[in-house]
This record gives C-alpha cells, structure tokens and sequence, in this order.
C-alpha cells in the first residue's frame, strides 16, 4: 500500500475549478475507493467504484491503469466527476516514487505523470494518441492511421523518447536527464498574493509555494528563484517569473518584463542564442538571436529533433526522418528541396524557417505569418541573409492564409508547414490551407486531441496521411509532439 504524502500546510482544497468554471459539487471531497482501468486525455486515468464496477466513471489524477486506490472527489459536475488520488492500495509496478512530489495529488499542475517511470510515461501517451485519433478524429483518422507503415503494432504510433533520455552512456553529468528530469530550458513562475513563489494549482489560480524545480535544466536550478534572496526582494506579489537557459551564454530571468542577468543585475543584451545543430541536414550549426520571453521548444533536445523531423518530411521526401538519437547520421540529399515554395504558419522566432529557407534557397521562396510581433522581428534578424523569404507578422485566419498562399511567384506553395498553438490550426485555418493546393502538408501538434481534429479536416479536403511519429518532448506531463505528414490525393 502507497500512502501519499499530503501537502503540508495546505490542506485539501475546497475548490479548484477556474473562476468561472462551474464550482464543485455539495458532495466534493468524498473518498472514493476505485479501481483504475485506462489512462484519459490530460493527465487523467479512467476508473469506477470497486463495489460497482459498470458504475460511475470518475477521471483520477496521479494513478496508473491497474491500480486499486482511495481517491477524493475534487469536482462534480454533469458531465464528469475529478478525483485526486489519497492513497494507493494496489500499486502498478509502473509506479516510481515521485520525481516531483510537490506536483502530485493537490499540487502544482505540469508535473501529472512523475510517479510513472519513463517507459511506462510513453506507453501512456500512445494509448491516449491512439484513442483520441480514433475518438476525436473519428473512423478516416483511425483508418489512415493504421495503414501507415510500421503503425500496425497494438497500441499505433509509438512515442519516441528524445536522445537526453536514451542516453545510456557513463557520462554522470547526464544521468539526472536519464530519469526525464533536467531537461527544460523555459520554466515560468508565479508569485502570489502571499509573496509565495510558485507554480499554478493544477485548474486553478491558486498559486502553491515551490521547493524544487526537478524539471528544469541543472542551469535554471542553480539560479535559486525559489529561495534566494537576490531574487526574493525583487519579487512583488502577482509577478511573473520567466528563467531562461539558452544553448549559449548564461541564463536570463524575465521578471515582470525586465530582462535580468543570472546575478539579478538588469542584462545588457536582451537576447538569448540558441544553437540547433543541423549537420544532418547539411546545415551544420544553426544560430538564431532571441528575446527570452518569446517561444522556444522547452525540451533541451526539442529544437535539434524537431528541425530535422520536420525539414526531412517537408522538403526531403522523407516522412518520419531519422529516430531522434540518428538525426545526424543519415545526410539530406538537397536535391528536391531546391526551388520549392514553402508557407509556414506559426512560425515564432524562426526554428523552422532557417533551415526550410536555407534549403530553398535563393530559386525557392519561404513565406512565414506569426501572430507575436516581437517573434516576428527575432524571426527577420534570424533570417537576414535569405532574401527569398518574407516573414509577416499577422494571426492565422482563412482570410490571411490564402492571402500569404497567394502571394508566391509562380503559383500557390508546394507545402505548407504549420505547427498550431496547443488549441491546434481548426478547421477554417485547415480549410484554406487545403485551398492553397499545396501537394505537401507537415503539421506538428503538441496536443492528441488538436491533432486528431486537425488530421479529419485535412483528410476530409483532399489530403491523405503518409507519416505520423510521435516525440516525448514533454516527459513527466501528459503532452507529446506530434509530427503528421500529408500530401494530397
Ligand atoms: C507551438 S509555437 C511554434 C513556433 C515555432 N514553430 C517553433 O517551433 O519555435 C506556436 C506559435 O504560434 C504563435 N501563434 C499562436 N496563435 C497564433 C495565431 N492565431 N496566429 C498567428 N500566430 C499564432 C505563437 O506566438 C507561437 O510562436
């Protein structure tokens, strides 16, 4: 039996709905005794009564399929009853002790799987993938899905572990990230009303009071933003805290908008330089200049996969790519890619831009639109010496869609590159980008259930799917990445 440590000093909450959200039930807080059957959509297991096993279903946080446990009901509404696990009677031998605790029952939010190990984290999100193709994206998505190559295993796509998590060499400066931890390179943080400096309540704008930030790369750890006093007197009640580690040069603090050195001294230079290693791409080493409060991939790991997956499948013929740990080995050939007419959407800081322009190259023509405008001016320096690409600032709509998709030289774009905030593109933004006539189409999606609305739209307008591979970007959260390769019929 796994007696779960209850947070100190907070006490069960009596309600962790968002304002607005309808509140709790009268009967919130009951205990249930339940048993766990399937992992759900967002952290969540399903799981019924013991003593009425066809009875209600209640969605339990911070369990694992198999287990029998004691979990209090923290909402009830119409549609749903939410628990949060108390105590674990039969535990999953998939249990691990908590690489998190302060993120587990009634804790922080961003931390739902770290009592499961690592395999078993992505053997969870496989199945939740699976059942949300099948689900949300209905009987055309499931279909096309397991006629994909290699997707026929049980369970479909599997999620693939990033290389900082397979390594398995003797290096122990890496060992902390063998166990998922260590690997963030954004992490944000709040300060309450209270000056208690942490993390949201998962659901809520409670803020919880944090001792550690296991998630966080070792650089963003040592700054002390929890308890260090060069910090602390700078902290005002309802600030916000942003540490950044970028691949070179020290980390940066983003505190209520002034950019501050790892010393908490105002920073000379409000950028960041991440470096993407692109040498299997031809590319060899990618530098982009950013503003630290600007969107990056938060998995050290992440901007290096992603750019390789994502250019192979658009310009290379290539659907999957190389497996996360191979990017390097397998050379480009960049035949094809010169020439093409490229509209990327969503396109932040530039990550993907660089190197789709670069391969182009000055015969091909990149257009990219990005809603956040100092994005949009990171992205124009990042992308100064490839002339042959426009990058506007705007928010994606059918309308400024098929405006960008009609303003190439020569005829509509060959393919389109888009990779939607976690509420996905939708289906008018899907709809236009069907219009274009692109013969080629690589969307990444951070969310299952976004993906799987997003594939039945496009498979709807004329697209078939060639290629969906699945990365555990997010280890010990419930997201992944997903990248899906479509071309048209
Ligand atoms: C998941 S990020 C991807 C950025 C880039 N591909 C990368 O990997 O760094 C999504 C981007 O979409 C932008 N965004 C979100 N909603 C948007 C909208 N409606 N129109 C335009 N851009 C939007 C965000 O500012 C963010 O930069």
């Amino acid at each position: 039996m796994v007696r779960l440590p209850e947070p100190a000093g907070r006490g069960w909450p009596s309600g962790t709905g968002k304002p607005g959200q309808s509140g709790p039930g009268d009967q919130e807080g009951e205990d249930l005794l339940l048993r766990v059957t399937a992992p759900a959509h967002g952290g969540h297991c399903v799981a019924r009564p013991v003593d009425d096993p066809s009875g209600r279903v209640v969605f339990v946080r911070h369990t694992l399929p198999g287990e029998t446990v004691r979990a209090r009901v923290t909402q009830r509404t119409s549609r749903a009853w939410r628990a949060e696990v108390v105590e674990v009677l039969e535990p999953s031998p998939d249990r691990v002790s908590s690489v998190w605790p302060e993120a587990g029952p009634f804790g922080v939010g961003g931390g739902e799987l770290a009592h499961v190990c690592l395999p078993a984290q992505r053997v969870w999100k496989q199945w939740v993938l699976a059942d949300c193709l099948r689900r949300v994206g209905g009987p055309q998505v499931a279909q096309a899905v397991a006629a994909l190559p290699g997707a026929a295993a049980p369970g479909g796509v599997a999620v693939e572990a990033l290389p900082t998590q397979v390594y398995q060499g003797a290096d122990s400066s890496r060992e902390v990230s063998v166990q998922g931890t260590g690997t963030r390179t954004r992490i944000t943080l709040e300060v309450g009303e209270e000056g208690q400096v942490g993390m949201h309540a998962f659901r809520s704008h409670r803020v919880l009071p944090l001792r550690s930030l296991p998630l966080a790369v070792a650089r963003i750890q040592e700054l002390g933003l929890l308890e260090e006093p060069r910090w602390r007197s700078r902290y005002r009640p309802g600030g916000r805290i942003r540490a950044v580690s970028p691949s070179r040069g020290e980390p940066i603090v983003l505190l209520d908008g002034q950019v501050l050195t790892a010393a908490a001294r105002p920073a000379d230079r409000p950028r960041v330089e991440e470096v993407v290693d692109a040498t299997g791409l031809g590319l060899g080493e990618l530098r982009y200049l950013l503003h630290p409060g600007c969107f990056w991939q938060v998995h050290v790991d992440a901007p290096t996969v992603l750019v390789d997956r994502v250019v192979r499948a658009a310009l290379g013929g290539s659907p999957g790519g190389a497996s996360p740990g191979d990017h390097t080995r397998t050379p480009l050939d960049p035949g094809p890619a010169h020439g093409q007419r490229v509209l990327e959407l969503y396109s932040g800081s530039g990550l993907l831009t660089l190197p789709l322009a670069m391969l182009v190259g000055s015969s091909g023509q990149v257009r990219s639109l990005e809603g956040d405008a100092q994005a949009v001016r990171d992205a124009r320096r990042n992308l100064r010496g490839c002339r042959w690409t426009q990058v506007a600032a705007g928010r994606v709509t059918p309308r400024t869609v098929s405006a960008a998709g009609s303003a190439f030289d020569g005829g509509g774009p060959d393919v389109v590159v888009l990779d939607p905030p976690r509420q996905g593109a939708g289906r008018q933004v899907v709809q236009a980008v069907a219009r274009t006539g692109a013969g080629r189409v690589v969307l990444v999606a951070c969310d299952p259930a976004a993906l799987a609305r997003d594939l039945a739209v496009f498979l709807r307008s004329g697209y078939r799917l060639e290629a969906l591979s699945a990365l555990d970007a997010f280890p010990h959260t419930h997201h992944l990445e997903a990248v899906a390769v479509l071309v048209r019929n």
